[in-house]
């Protein structure tokens, strides 16, 4: 997000282009999981994190398909040792693990809203994360399966349940909307996309979803269309890409390079190269619990979460609208486990 984060990830990427040969910031090799591995995200996602040579040992895990994935991922030649777990090799999966990313469960289907997702979804996370309280309560946790505006709730109450929350580890993975803003920002205004930063808030659905595009930098004016245009554009980007892919599942090479920017920038925080990202967090910055914006991520995950700066009156009508949306669905995470 910051500048440094942005140079951090410039970098990374020219590393990748190299064969990703490079040295990572100085601080241990990590282990990290997949959970949900032989999906259409956990794949391109568990590829990535065999390249990313911060990881010294990488944990696949699905409940099918994880032997094949495992066995193709490993015999890339980077260091980080992959091994692959299916439904009973969970536990030894997470032990000892730094940072648990879980893209497990169902993606959408045209005429679906995230929250369609939840009857399926919120059973698999709970699940998932009662087995990181039990076998990684320490690791930072970077939360994919949609809905995300509920999950991130669901992952916080069991934890609490648990005894072992700590609310600077539970992150919801807003990236692929800051990854998109920046894409069609710069399209839209001709700007260098490395160059460019739009930092995104609030939540992971619709409206929720609220691009600040005041504060992108380097500034370009737009007209009142065009802003809204792009706006609506950022706030409906997963489902341009479940219409395109028309009942073939939802954004998931995009989110698997979304997911692998955010895991990096935690691997950096966590060895000592704090770095800002946008992520859904346990927050106070406005009315919601929970909300997305740039936060400080460092060795012990979130570090500092930064207020949202100055707004233009569309975004602060864009907060306002979202609301409604953002506190329901945690609430009904918050009560899903509550009550369950
Ligand atoms: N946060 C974000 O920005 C985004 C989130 N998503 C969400 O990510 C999730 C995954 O999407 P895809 O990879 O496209 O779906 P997919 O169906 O291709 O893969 C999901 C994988 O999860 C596995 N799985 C199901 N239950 C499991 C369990 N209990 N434990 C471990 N693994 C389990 C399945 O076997 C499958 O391999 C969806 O909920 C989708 O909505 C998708 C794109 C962006
Ligand atoms: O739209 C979906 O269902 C998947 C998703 O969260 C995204 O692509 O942003």
């Amino acid at each position: 997000m910051a500048s440094s984060s942005a140079s951090a990830l410039a970098k990374w990427a020219a590393q990748a282009a190299r064969g990703f040969a490079a040295a990572a910031p100085s601080g241990k090799g990590r282990k990290v999981a997949v959970l949900g591995a032989a999906g259409g995200i956990g794949q391109p996602l568990s590829m990535l994190m065999k390249m990313n040579s911060q990881v010294s040992s990488l944990s696949l895990y699905d409940i099918a398909g994880t032997p094949g994935v495992a066995a193709d991922i490993s015999h890339v030649n980077t260091k980080a040792q992959v091994k692959g777990y299916d439904k009973d090799g969970l536990a030894e999966a997470l032990r000892g693990c730094d940072l648990v990313i879980i893209p497990a469960g169902v993606p959408r289907k045209p005429g679906m809203t995230r929250d369609d997702l939840f009857k399926i979804n919120a059973g698999i996370v709970r699940d998932l994360i009662t087995a990181v309280g039990q076998h990684c309560p320490g690791a930072i946790l970077n939360i994919i399966s949609n809905p995300v505006n509920s999950t991130v709730p669901i992952a916080a109450e069991q934890l609490k349940k648990m005894g072992v929350y700590d609310k600077r580890k539970v992150m919801g993975v807003t990236t692929l909307d800051v990854v998109r803003a920046k894409t069609f920002y710069a399209e839209k205004n001709g700007l260098d996309v490395s160059a460019v930063d739009v930092p995104v808030v609030g939540g992971h659905a619709g409206v929720t979803i609220l691009p600040l595009f005041s504060q992108a930098t380097p500034k370009a004016t737009m007209s009142a269309e065009v802003l809204d245009a792009l706006t609506k554009r950022t706030q409906d980007g997963g489902t341009e890409v479940v219409q395109a892919k028309a009942g073939k599942g939802s954004a998931t090479l995009s989110m698997a390079y979304a997911a692998a920017l955010f895991a990096d920038s935690c691997l950096r925080g966590l060895n000592g190269a704090p770095v800002v990202e946008c992520t859904y967090v346990e927050s106070t910055i406005t009315d919601a619990p929970y909300f997305a914006s740039k936060v400080k991520l460092s060795t012990e995950g979130v570090d500092k979460i930064h207020d949202l700066g100055p707004l233009s009156d569309y975004e602060k009508a864009g907060l306002k609208a979202m609301m409604p949306e953002l506190l329901a669905s945690i609430e009904k995470g918050v009560q899903f486990v509550k009550s369950g």
